[in-house]
């Protein structure tokens, strides 16, 4: 049996070129792959131009919940890189999607408790669902089992679900209601991602997976996480867009969630980047439990500045 060779660099021209030309899809990753919170890297746009002469289709699969995906296209913009929503797949649109088409909650009358920000909630909207929690003004008091109108007015019987996302207005009065809700065990819990952290400027900040694991800890349940890794939010992608795995190609920061997604989604291959989470160890390092890449790079820039 031949012996698999390990993680290709992309440091050359014909490495560069052959990445490129053996796929007709890509699916990127956002944070620590094209910016590190509001700070483009270098040559994304020129790299994302180059793959679009190339005739190459571009898709973006982010775990971040915090933002819509009208939002993101927005983000795009602000950088001059022109997105349609309908490229753009987060794990918040994951996460309705699964409360609509999984646990079927019916618009209109089912609401959901949202532990996240206004990115969840904009995509439950769009399903028509209604939202509680997340952007409530009343739960950025400090919290008092004697004061909180939500103790007061008792739980929304309404509520039939609860997502759990990044929040970076994280706090005891949200985490105490969220408890309250998942309390109730016909209550779905449901989880936009994992990630531990996520990388912003340089920084390596708490992240979605943090939260959620506080108030899981805390009700002794697990959530049904939608986002990357999970098959679903690819299998979703895959058949939305009617793609052929064998020609696409996942980009991405993080091996436990990108590298994982595009490997056991069967996907044609896999590049990791090393401007968020990993380090070039870590990439070529077997011993860990998740897939190893395909290839890897410095950053995603490099396929421009060596193809160019
Ligand atoms: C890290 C993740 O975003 P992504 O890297 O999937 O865009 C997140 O913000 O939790
Ligand atoms: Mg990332």
């Amino acid at each position: 049996m031949t012996k698999s060779i390990g993680p290709v660099k992309v440091d050359s021209v014909d490495v560069a070129k052959q990445l490129v030309e053996q796929y007709d899809t890509f699916l990127f990753d956002c944070d620590g792959v094209l910016w590190l919170g509001s700070h483009l890297l270098p040559h994304i746009k020129e790299t994302l131009d180059l793959l679009v002469a190339h005739q190459k289709t571009l898709y973006f699969v982010t775990n971040n919940s915090t933002k819509s995906r009208a939002a993101y296209a927005k983000k795009f913009a602000s950088f001059g890189i022109i997105v349609s929503e309908d490229q753009i797949f987060t794990s918040g649109y994951a996460s309705a999607l699964y409360v609509r088409d999984t646990l079927k909650l019916q618009p209109g009358k089912d609401k959901v408790w949202v532990f996240g920000e206004s990115g969840i909630v904009e995509e439950l909207k769009l399903m028509g669902y209604e939202s509680l929690g997340c952007n409530d003004p009343r739960l950025d008091h400090p919290f008092d089992i004697a004061t909180s109108p939500f103790i007061a007015q008792g739980l929304d019987p309404d509520v039939k679900a609860v997502i759990a996302g990044l929040d970076t207005k994280v706090n005891y009065h949200r985490l105490a209601i969220t408890l309250q809700y998942l309390q109730q065990p016909d209550i779905k819990f449901v989880a936009t991602n994992i990630d531990s952290t996520y990388p912003n400027k340089g920084h390596i900040l708490p992240g979605a997976g943090s939260m959620i694991n506080c108030v899981a800890f805390a009700a002794g349940r697990e959530p049904a996480a939608c986002g990357k890794p999970n098959p679903n939010m690819l299998n979703a992608i895959v058949t939305a867009k009617q793609l052929n795995r064998s020609k696409c190609c996942m980009v991405g920061d993080r091996l436990n969630t990108d590298i994982r997604f595009g490997v056991e989604g069967k996907l044609g291959g896999t590049l990791l980047v090393l401007t968020g989470i990993e380090t070039e160890q870590n990439a070529l390092d077997a011993s860990g439990d998740h897939p190893l890449p395909k290839y890897y790079a410095e950053k995603l820039g490099d396929l421009y500045e060596l193809i160019n």
